[in-house]
């Protein structure tokens, strides 16, 4: 139904209803207003409306007759796409009503100090940074790999592993001159003379006797071409005249043979000891089966980190609807796997209720290298973290990233060997922790490489904090990359159906300007081994 079409009272009231609460949810109150010519031009980038920001520079209060008539614009047709004529979701409160947004703005006088949630935090790429150092420096003599010796393992269970030593050819590979095609083995020009019916070479068997020069026998893909043939002529290519014993093999005049032709000659891909893969490798399906094509059994792999994750929140439910102010964890369910595909062995998900001392003991006693907490990052009543780490007396390495959303995230070195990451609540923001902190962790715990910087031009302009980076989900148009809305801290709705997250600098990024992606690892998110 579109807003042109006559409704009952009911029916409209109900879709006003279920449209505000979705609004709310995604902040989209100042969409565009009917009368699209009497609204003022919209500035590349509007100023920045920092939620938790007291500031006059909040969003401005709309009336509530556009409200009104903005939340019942028909959807977008791909709802998650962003539509760069709507102001972004995550510009906004999401959690802030109306009502909240007319109120005039309360912020503190000039002479009250900064409230702790204002604190600048890390700079992103900093962050990062501090996040991939931080187990190099608790490790002084790394051996082989940073996460202790090697594990042979055998290829069935090496999937998802990391590979701890480069992969050298143990073959050529092919390992012999190989037929690509059905037909006939020739030596020398034609036509060529064919040996008594049953005589063929097959794959699997070991070298056939030499080919005199002018004569052909069956070959089959695969099978070693034996010495002295110069080509194979595939079987739609050829004419076989003549009786058995006394045969003639004749070549298609529209296909003439040249030397060579369709013999895959030994060595072709790789010479034994020719270098396949660098260590650090993730080891996917694919490298399985080149492994096994070039003389593996097993792959020498990176010990996994082992990740306890750790799930905070009275108000989570495990399943079922919402109901009674209870959500459903959408956290623990998406969390091992996502660190699986990082490399990680999640050892288990708990989820702990808002409890100091059920906190303190369940990461004290953590056996894992790295603890993943989620929620109770901020300051709030039950957010016991940044006090369970003070009385563990652990090491802050970052307490607080310059980054939207997510930015209390948090990185506190436990022991030299143990490090916990703390994710916010809000899921989106936990995505943005676990790409800012536990990547750049895990990725220098399993060995792998710095991935080289992919950046792509954006489609549309995408509004910056004025301080802070940005990560937005985007999809690939092309080469181009194509911000999503539904992109609020609290939303996953963006990210499920994205290739990965923009990095906007602080400021914002212009239509086509180049900005970092943010990879999302679904391509190796196979179950461990
Ligand atoms: N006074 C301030 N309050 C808040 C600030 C601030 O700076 N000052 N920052 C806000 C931001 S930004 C974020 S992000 C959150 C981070 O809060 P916590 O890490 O303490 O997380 P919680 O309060 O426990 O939860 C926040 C939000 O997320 C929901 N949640 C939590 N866990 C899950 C889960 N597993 N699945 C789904 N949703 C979850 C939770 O119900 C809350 O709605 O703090 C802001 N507050
Ligand atoms: O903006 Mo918070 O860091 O909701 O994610």
């Amino acid at each position: 139904m579109t807003d042109r079409e006559p409704r009952g009272g009911d029916a409209l009231d109900r879709e006003f209803d279920e449209a505000l609460a979705l609004a709310k949810d995604q902040g989209t109150y100042q969409r565009r207003p009917e009368t699209r010519p009497e609204r003022p031009e919209r500035p590349e980038r509007p100023e920045w409306t920092d939620p938790w920001d007291p500031t006059p520079q909040g969003a401005a209060p709309q009336d509530a007759a556009s409200q009104s008539r903005a939340l019942r614009e028909p959807p977008s047709p791909d709802p998650a796409l962003h539509d760069p004529a709507f102001p972004d979701p995550a510009l906004h409160d999401p959690t802030a009503t109306a009502t909240d947004r007319a109120r005039p703005p309360q912020g503190p006088g000039p002479t009250s100090p900064a409230p702790a949630h204002h604190r600048p935090g890390t700079p992103w790429p900093d962050a990062r940074a501090i996040a991939a150092r931080a187990p190099r420096k608790s490790r002084p003599s790394p051996t082989t790999t940073l996460n202790g010796t090697p594990l042979a393992r055998p290829l069935a269970e090496a999937l998802g592993h990391v590979l701890a030593a480069p992969l050298t050819a143990l073959t050529d590979l092919p390992s012999f001159d190989t037929s690509a095609m059905d037909g006939w083995a020739l030596a020398g020009p034609g036509p060529w003379r064919l040996p008594a019916a049953g005589h063929s070479i097959l794959a699997g068997h070991a070298e056939a006797d030499p080919l005199p020069d002018g004569h052909a026998i069956r070959i089959a893909t695969g099978a070693r071409v034996p010495p002295g043939a110069t080509a194979v002529l595939r079987t739609e290519h050829g004419t076989a005249h003549g009786t058995a014993g006394d045969g003639w093999l004749y070549a298609a005049p529209a296909h003439p043979v040249s030397p060579g032709q369709d013999i895959r000659p030994r060595g072709q891909e790789c010479r034994s000891g020719d270098l396949l893969l660098p260590a650090g490798a993730l080891i996917t399906p694919v490298i399985l089966g080149l492994a096994a094509a070039a003389g593996y059994d097993e792959l020498p792999t990176v010990p996994r980190p082992r990740v306890e994750i750790l799930v905070l929140g009275d108000e989570l439910l495990r399943q079922g609807l919402p109901h009674d102010g209870r959500i459903r964890d959408a956290l623990g369910p998406m969390l091992a796997p996502w660190l699986r595909a990082l490399g990680a062995e999640p050892l288990a998900t708990r989820r702990l209720a808002d409890d100091a001392e059920a906190l303190y003991e369940a990461v004290a006693g953590s056996p894992a290298d790295v603890v993943l907490t989620t929620g109770g990052t901020a300051a709030g009543p039950v957010d016991h973290v940044h006090p369970t780490l003070r009385r563990l007396d652990a090491e802050l390495l970052v307490d607080g990233v310059a980054v939207r959303p997510g930015h209390p995230m948090l990185l506190a070195r436990l022991a030299p060997d143990k490090h916990l990451v703390g994710l916010p609540g809000n899921p989106l923001a936990a995505v943005s922790g676990l790409l800012t902190l536990a990547e750049p962790l895990l990725r220098t715990l399993t060995g792998r490489p710095t991935p080289t910087p992919c950046p792509a031009p954006l489609t549309a302009a995408v509004h910056g904090h004025p301080r802070d980076t940005r990560l937005v989900p985007v999809v690939f148009r092309g080469d181009e990359a194509r911000p999503l809305r539904f992109n609020g801290p609290a939303m996953l709705r963006g990210v499920a159906v994205a290739d990965g997250l923009a990095v906007i600098p602080p400021g914002g990024a212009d239509r086509g300007s180049e900005v970092e992606i943010l990879d999302l690892p679904w391509s190796t998110a196979w179950p461990a081994t």
